[in-house]
C-alpha cells in the first residue's frame, strides 16, 4: 500500500463517514456459469479486497483516490477478474487492457482512460498517475488530455517508474480456453449457418467475461473516487475500445451545489474547509488566492454557504456522486449510462439510488435499449454500483438487470457485506440465462 499512500497525512474534517463499494463485474451470473465453489472463490476474494481497502480507509487524512486506486490494483492482480493478470483475449489473442478513474473534485483533470495497453502491470495505477500529472505544468509529457492509448502512454509510465511486465504477465489458462473455445464455436456455426441472432452456448457463458472490476470510494473531505479496470470483451476486435475507459459511459464522478430553505436541510451542513482539507482536495488555486489578496479566489467548492441579501434562508448543499459499470461496453456508450444516471440524479432531484435502477436495474433504460433483441443477445446487459452524498450523508448503491453483480461494501456502522446475487447465498442465485429472461 505504501505505493498509494500520503506521505504526510492531512488531518481528516472528520465530518463525513469514509465509505466504499468494490465490484468485480456484472452479466451472466447464474448457478450454471458459476458453480458453487468459483461462487465461494468470489466471495472470499471480494471480501478479503474489501476488508485491505476499507482499513487503508481508516488512515488519517487517506484519500478517495488512493483507496480506490488501491482496491483495484488488488482486484487487477486476482486472476479470478478479467482485468490485469487474467484479462480476456482479443480475436488475435492479444490482451488490450482498460481502465479508468475520476474524482468529484480537486484535481484539474477530474478523469482520465487508458486503453490499448499490454505492458503496464496495473493499468489503474497509469490512470492515476495521469490525473496527478495533471497538476504539474505539462503534465511532466501526459498535457491535459483525458483519453491515452497504447505506446506513448506506456512509454510515460515507464518514465514514471511504474511497473512494467512482459506480455505473458497477463496469460490465464482459463481466459485463453475461452478464447479458444469462442473461436471454434463461431467456426462451427459459420459451417452449419445458425443465425447470429441467436445466442450461443459459449456467447451465454463467455461473451460478457465475468470480471470487469472497479471501486468507488468517499473518503472523510467528502471527495468521491471511482476507479475501473477491464480486459474487454473476450475475442473482441483488436483495437475496440469499451466503456470502461470511456468518460461518461462506464464510469463518472461530480459535485454540484443545491439550494434549499434551510428549515428543508435535513443534514448539518459542511463548514469551511481548512486550508489542509484543501490540499488534499488538490484546492491549489483557491488556497494560493486565499493568501495573496491580489489573487482572487473562486468560492471553494467544498464549502456550504449561506445567502448573505435576499434571501436569509436559502442555504447550498453539496452533492456529489460517482458511478462505475460493467456488462455490454457497447450498449453502456450508446447510453452514456454511467452520466446519464447521475444526471437523472442531478436535474430531477432523484436519489442516485432510484437513478441506478432506472437505468441500470430490471426493465430499465439499458434494457429497453436492447429492443427486441434483449435476451437474445447480450446488448442492454450490465450494472452499476455507486456511491451518493448529499451534506454529509453517505449511500452505497447498485443495480443490474442480468443474473447477477459481485459486489461487496462498508455499511454506515463499518460492517462488511458482500452479495453476488439479489440474495445472500449461491442456492439464492438464477439457475441459467433463460430463467434470468423468464424472471424466474
Ligand atoms: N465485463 C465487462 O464489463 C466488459 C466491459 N464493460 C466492456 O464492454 O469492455
Amino acid at each position: 500500500m505504501s505505493d498509494y499512500t500520503h506521505t504526510s497525512p492531512p488531518k481528516p474534517s472528520g465530518l463525513i463517514k469514509p465509505r466504499i463499494i468494490i465490484h468485480g463485474g456484472a452479466g451472466n451470473i447464474t448457478r450454471t456459469t458459476v458453480p458453487r465453489d468459483r461462487y465461494d472463490a468470489y466471495h472470499t476474494s471480494l471480501l478479503r479486497i474489501l476488508s485491505n481497502a476499507s482499513f487503508v480507509l481508516t488512515y488519517p487524512g487517506i484519500s478517495a483516490l488512493d483507496v480506490a486506486t488501491y482496491a483495484v490494483t488488488l482486484l487487477e492482480n486476482d486472476p479470478l477478474y478479467n482485468s490485469g493478470h487474467g484479462a480476456v483475449f482479443t480475436r488475435e489473442g492479444k490482451n488490450e487492457l482498460e481502465a479508468s478513474i475520476m474524482v468529484s473534485n480537486g484535481y484539474e483533470k477530474r478523469g482520465v482512460g487508458v486503453m490499448m495497453l499490454s505492458h503496464v502491470k496495473n493499468p489503474i495505477g497509469l490512470a492515476r498517475e495521469l490525473l496527478l500529472k495533471g497538476e504539474e505544468p505539462n503534465g511532466d509529457g501526459s498535457q491535459d488530455h483525458c483519453q491515452y492509448s497504447g505506446a506513448y502512454v506506456e512509454w510515460l509510465a515507464a518514465k514514471w517508474n511504474l511497473e512494467i511486465v512482459p506480455e505473458e504477465y497477463f496469460f490465464t489458462q482459463r481466459k485463453w480456453d475461452e478464447h479458444k473455445r469462442g473461436l471454434a464455436e463461431e467456426q462451427r456455426r459459420e459451417e452449419t449457418g445458425v443465425s447470429t441472432e441467436e445466442i450461443s452456448e459459449w456467447e451465454e457463458e463467455n461473451y460478457i467475461p465475468l470480471g470487469t472490476c472497479g471501486a468507488v470510494v468517499i473518503d472523510s473531505f467528502g471527495t468521491i473516487c471511482v476507479a475501473t479496470s477491464t480486459g474487454g470483451l473476450t475475442n473482441k476486435v483488436p483495437g475496440r475500445i469499451g466503456d470502461t475507459p470511456t468518460m461518461g459511459a462506464g464510469y463518472w464522478a461530480e459535485e454540484w451545489y443545491e439550494e434549499v430553505r434551510k428549515e428543508m436541510i435535513y443534514q448539518p451542513s459542511l463548514p469551511v474547509s481548512s486550508p489542509i482539507d484543501r490540499l488534499s482536495r488538490g484546492d491549489l488555486r483557491n488556497l494560493v488566492g486565499d493568501c495573496l489578496p491580489g489573487i482572487t479566489s473562486q468560492s471553494n467548492p467544498s464549502e456550504t454557504s449561506s445567502s448573505k441579501t435576499a434571501d436569509e434562508k436559502l442555504s447550498k448543499v453539496r452533492h456529489a456522486v460517482g458511478l462505475s459499470s460493467s456488462g455490454n461496453g457497447d450498449s453502456f456508450i450508446r447510453m452514456c449510462a454511467s452520466r446519464t444516471t447521475a444526471s437523472k440524479s442531478r436535474f430531477q432531484s432523484t436519489s442516485l439510488s432510484k437513478a441506478t435502477t432506472w437505468m441500470t436495474g430490471p426493465g430499465g433504460e439499458l434494457q429497453k435499449s436492447a429492443g427486441d433483441r434483449w435476451g437474445k443477445v447480450h446488448e442492454g446487459t450490465g450494472g452499476m454500483i455507486g456511491i451518493e452524498v448529499i451534506g454529509n450523508k453517505v449511500d452505497v448503491v447498485c443495480d443490474y438487470n442480468c443474473g447477477g453483480m459481485f459486489r461487496a461494501w462498508t455499511e454506515e456502522d463499518g460492517s462488511k457485506k458482500c452479495l453476488i446475487f439479489r440474495e445472500d447465498g449461491w442456492e439464492s442465485g438464477p439457475k441459467n440465462w433463460d430463467s434470468v429472461h423468464s424472471g424466474q
